[in-house]
């Protein structure tokens, strides 16, 4: 069958580094309800209030990790996208990006044009969380519905433990790893506490849990902390890597709510104060290399833990277009591997 397309789908970045389009970028991403969950009026003051000062400070970030072909997450994804051309055998391979460009909407409508008459959805975000999954997802119902198209869905569910994500995983750090180190800090991805708060109503969910196995299991399904801890310590295992020779912690935090803890910032310094000298750092948060990978940890990340006292430190690449994880991708979206997706 070759009218079956893949469709992968990553979070998307502005189309150049310069302030004037850094901003319209923030704006689609911020105002987006499952990214700012508060209600419209609130959520619209918040965000023009953002809106002053972050598009330069984000542009100056952007301008620090640009790359000539453009933004490394944007062509690491295309690259990434190449390469399962080579694998997948049902039809098309297809990227789009929730904020920015190509958007889903545009897509999705070339996809219907070619033909293609089913597609498996491939968000590209290994642990879930409404912020991402959801508002992909979201996204693709309102094209479907508002421009009447019909496809059959099925749908790449979140990986976040899943045997060949966590051996890619593997096999892309491996090289680093061969060096000494004292410490492997996993930095994840930040999200406000009250988005799993939401999810999880359970009071006892404990959200300050070191290990996956102090969490009520019932609720790792929707709850995007303990899957991170569960990726960690599953890679941990595959490795051989004692306890104490690694930590979570979640960066990118925005604004004055309470997100998910130990920030990654204030982790850096304790590491450093607990006489980690020579850091190894990954982000199983993101499959490509972004501003929050290259910009947040990659130079702000290594300036704090250097001043700090620490004498090494190592950011270990995301997936990208690794051959492992290509395999493994590809692998993961097949037919018999992913659920159909209804849209209703
Ligand atoms: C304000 C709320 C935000 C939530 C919640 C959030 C969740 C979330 N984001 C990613 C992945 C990425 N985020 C990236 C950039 C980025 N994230 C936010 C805010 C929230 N993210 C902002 C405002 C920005 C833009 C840059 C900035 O001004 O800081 C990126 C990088 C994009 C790029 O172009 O490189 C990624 C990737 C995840 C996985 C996640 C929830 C789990
Ligand atoms: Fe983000
Ligand atoms: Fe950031």
């Amino acid at each position: 069958m070759s009218n079956h397309a893949l469709l992968l789908m990553n979070l998307g970045s502005p189309k150049s580094p310069k302030t004037e389009d850094v901003k319209p970028y923030l704006k689609q991403f911020l105002m987006d309800p499952y990214v700012v969950d508060l209600p419209w009026p609130i959520r619209k003051l918040l965000v023009s209030m953002i809106l002053i000062k972050r598009p330069e400070a984000s542009a100056h970030a952007y301008q620090s990790i640009w790359w000539s072909e453009g933004s490394p997450l944007v062509v690491l994804s295309k690259r990434l996208q190449k390469m399962m051309e080579l694998h997948w055998q049902h039809g098309p391979v297809a990227l789009a990006m929730r904020y920015g460009e190509p958007s889903i909407e545009s897509v999705l409508l070339g996809l219907k044009k070619q033909g293609v008459e089913q597609v498996t959805l491939a968000p590209l975000y290994p642990q879930f969380a409404e912020s991402t999954v959801t508002t992909a997802l979201e996204e693709v119902k309102r094209v479907v519905k508002g421009h009447g198209l019909s496809f059959k869905f099925k749908l790449l569910a979140p990986f976040y433990n899943q045997p060949r994500y966590l051996n890619a995983l593997v096999s892309s750090a491996q090289e680093v790893m061969q060096q000494d180190f004292d410490h492997l800090l996993f930095s994840f991805h930040g999200v406000p506490e009250r988005h799993i708060h939401k999810l999880v109503k359970d009071s006892q969910h404990n959200l300050q849990a070191t290990h996956s196995s102090q969490i009520d299991q019932k609720h790792i399904d929707v709850c995007y902390r303990t899957q991170c801890l569960k990726t960690a310590e599953l890679f941990a295992e595959r490795v051989g890597l004692p306890d104490d020779k690694w930590s979570v912690s979640f960066q990118s935090r925005l604004g004055r709510t309470k997100w998910i803890e130990p920030y990654t910032d204030r982790h850096l310094d304790e590491l450093a104060a607990k006489g980690v000298k020579r850091l190894l750092v990954m982000s199983p948060a993101f499959v490509a290399d972004c501003l929050e990978t290259l910009e947040e940890i990659g130079i702000r990340g290594r300036e704090q833990f250097l001043a700090a006292g620490g004498s090494s430190f190592e950011l270990i690449p995301c997936l990208n277009d690794t051959p492992s994880w290509v395999v493994a991708l590809n692998q993961l979206c097949q037919p018999e591997e992913t659920k159909p997706f209804m849209i209703n």
